[in-house]
């Protein structure tokens, strides 16, 4: 079974959009929770446009499930994630202007950064995840950084899903079976809905979390919350 780990990034964009507190992400998190999903992911950035820092902090007490919490691993970002203490940390090489996250990490080229991170935080007992391009060299070389999982970056699954499925699919099922080989658990996010998710979850092995936001929400807007992530879940069993 995959998990759900429903990403409330965009449930921040509309409360920051008129600055009082609705929708109240308090509120969602526990109803989102209730609803079924496995897991909370956030993506707080320097410029707080969604998530702030500060619902990192009100957040922990409030997810009973599994808090992830995602982004450039500067060092703001680190001690927030030292002093909050998430299940799982994911770590994403977003550049502060990117509109969303655009690319996943050259594990070989920041090895040793990417080390001493994690090292950081394994040691403080959170979970690590890297996010990687379906490049099965790339997983490779993420799991010699110490991490205990990579997340998979699947834009490209999303755009090329409508045409061609199969061919969508086929690098993220190699490398799952690269991160199968190296020992390292799998994650995928990024663009993934509810057209596309089940093909995604059949076919690569090993899924073991997918963290989905932005469509998400979008598809609540007309079947609302409780409905939606039934529908994620039916698709993810
Ligand atoms: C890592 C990833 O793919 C997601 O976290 C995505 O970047 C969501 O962030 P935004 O909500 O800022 O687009
Ligand atoms: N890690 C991916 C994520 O949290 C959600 O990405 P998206 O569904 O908003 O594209």
């Amino acid at each position: 079974m995959t998990r759900l780990s429903v990403n409330i990034n965009k449930l921040a964009t509309l409360r920051n959009a008129r600055g009082g507190n609705q929708p109240d992400l308090i509120k969602s998190t526990r109803d989102i929770e209730a609803f079924g999903a496995q897991g909370i992911t956030i993506h707080p950035r320097p410029d707080e446009r969604h998530i702030r820092y500060q619902d990192a902090r009100d957040l922990k007490s409030v997810v009973t499930t599994e808090f992830n919490i995602e982004g450039n691993p500067i060092p703001s970002f680190c001690d927030l994630v030292l002093e909050v203490k998430p299940d799982q940390v994911t770590l994403v090489p977003d550049a502060p202007d990117a509109i969303t996250s655009n690319a996943g990490w050259d594990t070989r080229k920041h090895q040793k950064h990417l080390q001493d991170i994690i090292a950081t935080f394994k040691a403080s007992g959170i979970r690590t995840s890297i996010f990687v391009d379906p490049d099965p060299e790339m997983v490779r070389a993420a799991a010699d950084t110490g991490t205990d999982r990579v997340e998979l970056y699947t834009e490209s699954y999303a755009t090329a899903f409508p045409a061609d499925a199969e061919a969508a699919v086929l690098p993220f099922r190699k490398a799952g079976e690269a991160a199968a080989a190296v020992g390292l658990g799998l994650n995928a996010g990024h663009d993934l809905n509810l057209d596309n998710i089940a093909w995604f979850a059949q076919e690569v092995p090993g899924l073991l979390e997918v963290s989905i936001g932005h469509a998400l929400i979008c598809e609540a807007i007309y079947d609302g919350l409780e409905s939606v992530i039934a529908a994620y879940l039916k698709k993810l069993s």
